[in-house]
């Protein structure tokens, strides 16, 4: 072993300046990284680190930890990056964090609607790390936000390949992020937009109404606003999508990290009302790979089920008989215009309900249980209640085999399926 790699394995002290930041990544698989605050205080992406406690992370960390008034933290197992940067954007940040409280006071004052921010830009710039620190200042002040993830990719909320929102009530956790109790959560089925972007525009929506009429009877959280994240699809119908995202959620702020033809495009497209900021990034946010991205989506949909290696989760494994369920997947094959029936529109067959008979191609997928308990028609706009994973298809015997957080009973027989595919390796 070289000298240098040497060092990295080795326990390590680092004193950080006022105003510095700590970053490191884990890459290898087997490693595991803790990190322990000895003096000073520091904060996690705005979560506050507590004293002497020992932080754990694994293959996939990237991390910053940034201290206000400086610190001493020592890192103890094999990092595969990690250095110190005196740059960093957080006074930036947390001056944002300042005018959104001052919007705040005076919701409260007033009795309205708090600030609504859209955070917006290309892949890998820190999207959903400025959400999440905006988020935990704004709980750590005692405020209620609401966070909404449209990111069906690498989302923050639920599994991927849904569209979701979550009231905030603690800071996020450093090595696990938000507790995720009571989430609303659509089902969208892809982890690209692009996949279907007339069923995301009718999910926006129907998110944002849920959300205003919850807002309407909780007035913590009225006045605390909500931190919109979005995904980095910027371009052609992705941009459409952030101006519909703006006029749906009816967003006061936009803060565009990073691409100025982004920036400038929004100030000419939103209305004159709509604040739109420029912000830069941070020089340690870091590029995800297409394979790192593929195994970050996994890693969720695995937590989902097993939990993570602090709170293990344990998922029941059943057989449903076929006729017992209704599975739906939204979107028909497409009908060639000359063909279309009167009055429909060419658009129309991407959130059309298709009713699937038994079928090996459901082998490892995803499906969404539905909370629906209406018609068919209010399927694609019902939020959903979990997750199941399609572990067995038994074409004979006609039964289907699930992983479900949940023993039987489904707590309802209609099922949407996903895209989305996991490999139940346990
Ligand atoms: N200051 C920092 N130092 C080190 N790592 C960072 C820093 N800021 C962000 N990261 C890491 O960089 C990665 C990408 O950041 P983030 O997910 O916020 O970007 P994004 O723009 O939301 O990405 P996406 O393209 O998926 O929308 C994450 O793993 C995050 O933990």
């Amino acid at each position: 072993m070289s000298n240098q790699e040497d060092q990295k394995t080795d326990i390590q002290e680092f004193k950080l300046e006022a105003d510095q930041e700590l970053r490191f990544e884990v890459e290898s698989k087997s490693e595991k990284v803790y990190l322990s605050l000895k003096s000073g205080l520091a904060e996690v992406f705005g979560t506050e680190i507590v004293k002497g406690k020992l932080y754990e992370f694994t293959a996939g960390a990237k991390i910053a930890v940034f201290t206000w008034h400086g610190c001493v933290l020592e890192i103890r197992g094999k990092t595969d990056v990690i250095y110190v940067a005196k740059e960093t954007p957080m006074v930036v940040y947390s001056n944002c964090h300042a005018a959104l409280e001052f919007m705040r006071n005076e919701a409260e004052k007033e009795n309205c609607k708090g600030p609504t921010v859209m955070v917006v830009g290309p892949c890998d710039v820190g999207k959903s790390t400025v959400s999440r620190i905006l988020l935990n200042y704004a709980v750590r002040e005692g405020r209620r936000p609401i966070y909404v993830d449209l990111d069906s990719g690498q989302g923050q909320i639920s599994i991927p390949g849904t569209v979701g929102a979550l009231l905030i009530e603690r800071p996020a956790s450093i090595d696990e992020g938000f507790a995720q109790e009571a989430p609303l959560i659509y089902h969208f089925g892809h982890k690209s937009h692009e996949k279907n972007t007339a069923l995301f525009s009718i999910l926006t929506t129907q998110l944002a109404n849920n959300i205003k009429d919850k807002l309407e009877v909780n007035k913590r959280a009225r006045a605390s606003g909500i931190v919109i994240n979005t995904c980095g699809w910027i371009k052609g119908e992705g941009y459409k999508q952030l101006l519909n995202n703006t006029k749906v959620f009816e967003v006061d702020i936009i803060l565009v990290l990073d691409q100025e033809r982004l920036y400038n495009e929004l100030v000419r497209d939103v209305p004159d009302f709509v604040k739109v900021i420029f912000l830069q990034k941070s020089g340690g946010v870091v590029e995800r790979s297409k394979s790192a991205r593929a195994e970050a989506r996994d890693q969720r949909i695995r937590e989902y089920f097993y939990g993570t290696l602090r709170s293990s989760l344990y998922p029941h494994s059943f057989d449903m008989k076929w006729s017992e369920l209704k599975i739906y997947k939204i979107g028909a094959p497409a009908i060639p215009d000359s063909c279309l029936p009167l009055g429909m529109k060419p658009k129309d067959h991407m959130t059309k309900l298709v009713l699937l008979s038994p079928n090996l191609g459901l082998l490892h997928h995803i499906l969404a249980v539905s909370f629906c308990e209406s018609g068919e028609d209010d399927i694609i706009k019902t939020h959903v209640a979990g997750f199941v994973c399609v572990t067995n298809v038994d074409i004979d015997r006609q039964l289907i085999t699930l992983l479900s957080p949940q023993p039987k009973p489904l707590p309802n027989n209609i099922l949407i399926m996903s895209d989305l595919q996991f490999m139940d390796s346990h």
